[in-house]
């Protein structure tokens, strides 16, 4: 025989009340069944709302005839539970008052009256269906709310009472409840159907318990919460009791000791998926491994400090001796070896009362100082990962702590392989979100705000999109952008925007302000944030502040911040340490190419670094690689490069040779020196009275420069080309370099003369390697190389986060 538990949920009628019955229907035709049911939907709250409005001696009429009308009820003779209902709640309202024993016998009727109806509707489809109400078989002792059943009796009644039924009959019995030798009706405490059911299948050794419930199973974690949440196939009876035990709401311990006590299988099941195998719980040996995370929510940290006691024996009896007096239930321990220092889980609802318990045992205590205080934090839960040892812990716990959220205490059990972890309550979904995605395997959701959808954080986005699905297949890593933004409007999407991002920017992309940005990531307990700057504003950079201080790593392909002063560049790496926060800013200097990672890797092992110099700028080398050796005029070529994407925003950061500067700059503070912007000297290419005049006139007006750029080519012999060269010089032991920039002329056949296209050349000059320097080549500018390069740095830090 199998049993079939049927929760509230699934019999209501808004619920999956047709589904239960045509899956007892499909299953009683072809086996042995024994159906256990709950009461439908909310009745139990129903009737024991009613109760306290007749305790309280309101008017109760109103709710108790709206119960008694619903539509489950319809076609049923329930005049029996009803005039029972009516007459005790009519004696409470007299009375004023009730007792545990009244309540169980009102919250009974609600299973009563469901197993009528499940009974009736069975026998409406042909099927053998007799009702049965468990207080003649569950036999319990008199703690009425919550009692216990005597096996031995219970055992006899219920097996003499299926031996009685015909083959092929199917019993509905009414879960929750019992009664005791007098007859008294009792509850069994929550849960307490599917303590029934496990009772009944431990009395009559059933095959399996199957549970139908409203979820697909057990899942890695609660899907509410984490939408990654992966449903688990089979677990071992001991992990099931762990997950009971620390919140699982399908499951509870007192339900799996009858089963594991008869070997017998539970089977958790989705009503409305009945097809499916939900998840089966056994005896049979599991894969080991993590298996779940667990909250408990509703639960209060009491923090006992008593430093006077060091050293005193028996404070931790009299600690929990005062608790247990008040039938006060302690989960997570964790007690300090240095001081008396002891912070301990409680149920919220207990809190108050279990501190007014201490104080009483301490008051000499407290008296003589030996304990200081006592208190209360309400605002917390507790995450529990099943099947965790500390040996990998680690790997959770840093991710915690990269995404802000340090545990307030952590314990493990020596033998039970688990975890238990308190944090505040605002950090749970967070922290769960986090944790799942580090010890589960599956991908690692990197939450990314993007600033800046110009030339490369437009193409940026899109490589992103692109390939969102190619990098969770080979790095795990889900990369979700929920943020894009430019100087103007904001577009948000927890779950990820899409590759219609232009579209929907414009249609419901917002006015905003950066907390808002902030905001909603705290809102939505996004984990794993990264900030990218692809704005060229010297203005943006004062929020790396607020956002380093909320948890997000930087990414920039912005200059701004690492030539600013040199007291921002300071506090810039103070917060980052404090916050241990992460910047990369690879594209800064030669776009996609390696520059930044080399010499900070070169300095770092010591070598040391003695020049720098070559062709820095992209813009700059495609400008002078054509126009000396082509017939084109220096603003037709000019023109190309804009278009090409190769220049700043303003080209005139290109021609002033300010962009070389600043990249001379940011390569000079990786090297630890302390150089300031006004430090850098710099040949601008403008001609001054074009220097300050507005971008548009300056871009109207490209050709004014041609007449002096073909006299300098004049004066180039056969075999020279020009190329503007950038230098960092002098003793970079000491704490400022020499930063310069110029036109030069140099020979056709020098690494620098050969240069072709758009290809940046810098040349590292070290000690160890003498005259041959450390020569990197390539692309230093353009949408396409910077985009992947500042790409690059998102992988970086997500592998790292
Ligand atoms: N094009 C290239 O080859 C390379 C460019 N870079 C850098 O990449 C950055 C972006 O360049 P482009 O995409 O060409 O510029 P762009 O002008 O095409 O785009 C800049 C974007 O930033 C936005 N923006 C400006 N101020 C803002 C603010 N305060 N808040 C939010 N958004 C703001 C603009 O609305 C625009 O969406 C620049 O800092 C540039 O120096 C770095 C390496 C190479
Ligand atoms: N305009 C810049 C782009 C990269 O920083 C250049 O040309 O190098």
């Amino acid at each position: 025989m199998k049993i079939l538990k049927f929760g509230g949920k699934s019999l209501s009628f808004t619920g999956a009340f047709d589904h239960v019955i045509s899956i007892i229907k499909n299953r009683a035709q072809k086996e042995s069944i024994a159906v256990v049911v709950s009461a439908f939907g909310d009745t139990t709250d129903v009737l024991e709302k009613i109760l306290e409005q007749a305790a309280k001696q309101e008017n109760f009429t109103l709710l108790f005839e709206t119960f008694k009308k619903q539509p489950q009820h319809k076609g049923i003779d329930l005049t029996h539970e009803f005039d029972f209902l009516q007459k005790i709640f009519e004696g409470v309202h007299l009375l004023g008052d009730y007792s545990l024993k009244i309540k169980d016998s009102v919250l009974a009727q609600g299973e009563l009256i469901s197993g009528k109806i499940v009974t009736k509707k069975l026998q409406e489809q042909a099927i053998n269906a007799v009702f049965t109400d468990s207080r003649s078989l569950i036999i319990t002792d008199n703690t009425f709310g919550n009692a216990q059943p005597i096996a031995s009796v219970s055992r006899q009644k219920t097996i003499a009472h299926f031996s009685s039924l015909d083959k092929g009959t199917t019993a509905v019995v009414t879960g929750f409840i019992g009664a005791t030798l007098h007859n008294e009706t009792t509850t069994l405490g929550r849960n307490g159907s599917n303590y029934s059911a496990a009772l009944l299948a431990n009395y009559l050794e059933a095959e399996e318990l199957q549970n139908y419930t409203h979820v697909d199973g057990i899942f890695t974690a609660n899907p509410d919460w984490v939408s990654d949440a992966q449903k688990i196939e089979r677990l071992h009876f001991n992990e099931a009791n762990e997950l009971a035990n620390f919140g699982a709401s399908i499951l509870h311990a007192k339900t799996i000791v009858p089963l594991i006590e008869k070997n017998i299988p539970l089977r958790i099941l989705n009503t409305f998926k009945p097809e499916e195998n939900g998840t089966l719980i056994s005896s049979e040996p599991t894969l080991s491994g993590i298996k779940s995370l667990s909250v408990l929510a509703d639960v209060a940290l009491i923090n006992f400090e008593g430093r006077g006691l060091l050293g005193k024996a028996g404070v931790d009896a009299r600690i929990f001796t005062a608790l247990s007096e008040k039938n006060i239930s302690v989960s997570v321990i964790s007690q300090g070896s240095s001081e008396r220092g002891l912070g301990f889980i409680v149920e919220k609802g207990r809190a108050t009362e279990a501190v007014l318990a201490l104080e009483k045992e301490f008051e000499t205590d407290f008296y003589t100082r030996d304990v200081n205080h006592i208190s209360i934090d309400d605002e917390v839960a507790v995450i529990s990962i099943i099947g965790q040892d500390l040996s990998t812990f680690h790997k959770p716990y840093n991710a915690l702590i990269q995404n802000k959220i340090i545990p307030i205490l952590f314990n493990n059990t020596v033998t039970g392989r688990n975890v238990s972890i308190v944090v505040k309550k605002e950090a749970t979904k967070k922290a769960l979100n986090v944790i799942h995605g580090q010890i589960f395997g599956v991908s690692k959701k990197i939450n990314l705000a993007i600033f800046g959808h110009g030339s490369v954080g437009g193409t940026l986005i899109d490589q992103i999109l692109q390939n969102t699905e190619n990098i969770e297949t080979k790095k795990q890593l889900k990369l979700v952008v929920f943020a894009i933004a430019n100087s103007r409007n904001l577009l948000l999407n927890e779950k990820g925007i899409g590759q219609e991002w232009e579209n929907e920017l414009s249609d419901n992309g917002k006015p905003y302000e950066l907390q808002d940005v902030i905001r909603f990531a705290k809102e939505h307990h996004l984990e794993n944030l990264i900030a990218i700057d692809n704005t060229s504003s010297a203005v943006f950079i004062h929020n790396y502040f607020p956002l380093i201080e909320n948890g997000f790593d930087l990414i920039s392909s912005n200059k701004a911040a690492n030539t600013n002063t040199f007291d921002f560049y300071r506090q810039l790496r103070k917060s980052l340490k404090k916050n241990q926060r992460r910047y990369l800013y690879e594209t800064t200097v030669g776009a996609g190419l390696p520059l930044i990672d080399t010499t900070r890797l070169l300095h770092l092992s010591g070598e040391n670094i003695t020049r720098i110099k070559g062709v820095f700028s992209g813009t700059l080398s495609y400008l002078f690689n054509h126009f000396s050796t082509e017939d084109k005029s220096f603003s037709t070529v000019l023109k190309e490069a804009i278009e090409k994407g190769f220049t700043e925003p303003d080209p005139r950061e290109d021609l002033s040779g300010n962009d070389v500067g600043r990249k001379l700059l940011i390569l000079a503070r990786e090297l630890e020196l302390e150089n300031e912007w006004e430090e850098v000297q710099i040949e601008n290419l403008i001609p001054q009275a074009f220097q300050s005049i507005e971008t548009s006139d300056f871009l109207r007006n490209l050709d004014v420069l041609d007449a002096h750029y073909a006299a300098v080519k004049e004066t180039l012999q056969p075999h020279e080309v020009l190329r503007y060269i950038g230098e960092l010089s002098g003793d970079l032991q000491k704490s400022k370099g020499i930063l310069e920039t110029k036109l030069a002329v140099v020979s056709a056949d020098s690494a620098l003369g050969q240069l072709k296209g758009s290809d940046s050349l810098f040349e590292i000059y070290t000690e160890s390697y003498g005259d041959h320097p450390i020569t990197i080549q390539g692309a230093g500018a353009g949408a396409k190389v910077t985009a992947r390069g500042v790409f690059g740095d998102v992988l970086r830090l997500s592998e790292k986060q």
